[in-house]
């Protein structure tokens, strides 16, 4: 989905920077989510995807540029309205020992509630429709540590539901998943009317996706449409692997088949 070409851009990096000891993370990156898109993050393993991904949400201070949430710097947005309005679901998150699966999502109520708006049942109705969306309505009540990998990446993108944020950031969400939920998924958060960032490995997953930013040795190389993006010629420098398109006969959809590492 692609929001107004005048719309202000949800969020913008702006010549972000990471360093590390031995070689920068990030390098220079900018970039503005457009309103409601689905942007996706595609580039090798190490191409800084988590840690922009860290620094869109206020995880992670950048050393140099600037991360702006609705126009505003994020630095000096109060971290409760952060919370109101961006969700990041992680690629390991952590593991919530004691605690059910329900105990998980309601988690991500925490920056709507406070003395004058306790707990109620409109909070009860977001946490099953979150549960529900993801199909773990049936685990609610099992402890956390006896969920499968898949079952928890589930609760966990319940949480983030659950948070009502109006951009949601996913570092391989389908990680974990059988094909029937990370189809499910990819169809459930394509359809959420806001602004989503999603980083995947799965380059035929990525072609659902407005735009995809791709990303190499912590720089932004490109930005655009997926069937732009996408050539034979980037997948051989930035992937190191030789790919077509081929087209399926059934509904003309352009799918990549990978032939070998280049
Ligand atoms: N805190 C840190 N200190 C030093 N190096 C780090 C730190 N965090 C990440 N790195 C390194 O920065 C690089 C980018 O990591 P990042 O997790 O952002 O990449 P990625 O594109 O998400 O990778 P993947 O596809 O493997 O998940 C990697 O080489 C990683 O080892």
């Amino acid at each position: 989905m692609n929001g107004p070409i005048d719309a202000p851009p949800s969020l913008e990096a702006e010549a972000l920077c990471w360093p590390a000891r031995r070689a920068p993370i990030l390098r220079g990156v900018s970039l503005a989510v457009r309103d409601g898109e689905m942007l996706g993050l595609v580039g090798p393993n190490g191409s800084g995807k988590s840690t922009l991904l860290r620094l869109l949400a206020g995880l992670l201070p950048p050393a140099r540029g600037e991360v702006r949430l609705l126009g505003r710097p994020l630095r000096r947005t109060p971290r409760r309205e952060v919370a109101r309005l961006v969700a990041l679901v992680e690629q390991q998150a952590e593991t919530l020992e004691r605690i059910t699966l329900r105990d998980a999502v309601e988690l991500g109520r925490t920056p709507w509630l406070s003395a004058l708006r306790p707990w109620g049942a409109e909070d009860d109705g977001i946490v099953a429709g979150a549960m529900a969306a993801v199909d773990v309505q049936h685990l609610a009540a099992r402890d956390w540590a006896s969920l499968s990998g898949g079952e928890r990446q589930r609760a966990h993108i319940a949480r983030a539901l659950a948070q009502r944020p109006r951009i949601l950031l996913l570092d391989e969400p389908t990680n974990h998943l059988d094909i029937h939920h990370q189809l499910a998924l990819l169809e459930l958060v394509a359809a959420l009317p806001v602004t989503k960032v999603i980083a995947l490995h799965d380059l035929n997953q990525a072609m659902r996706c407005d735009r995809l930013a791709v990303l190499q040795a912590g720089r932004l190389i490109r930005l655009g449409p997926p069937a732009e993006v996408l050539t034979p010629e980037l997948l051989r420098d930035v992937f190191g692997v030789r790919a077509a398109f081929v087209t399926d006969p059934e509904d003309g959809a352009r799918l990549l088949r990978f032939l070998s590492i280049s």
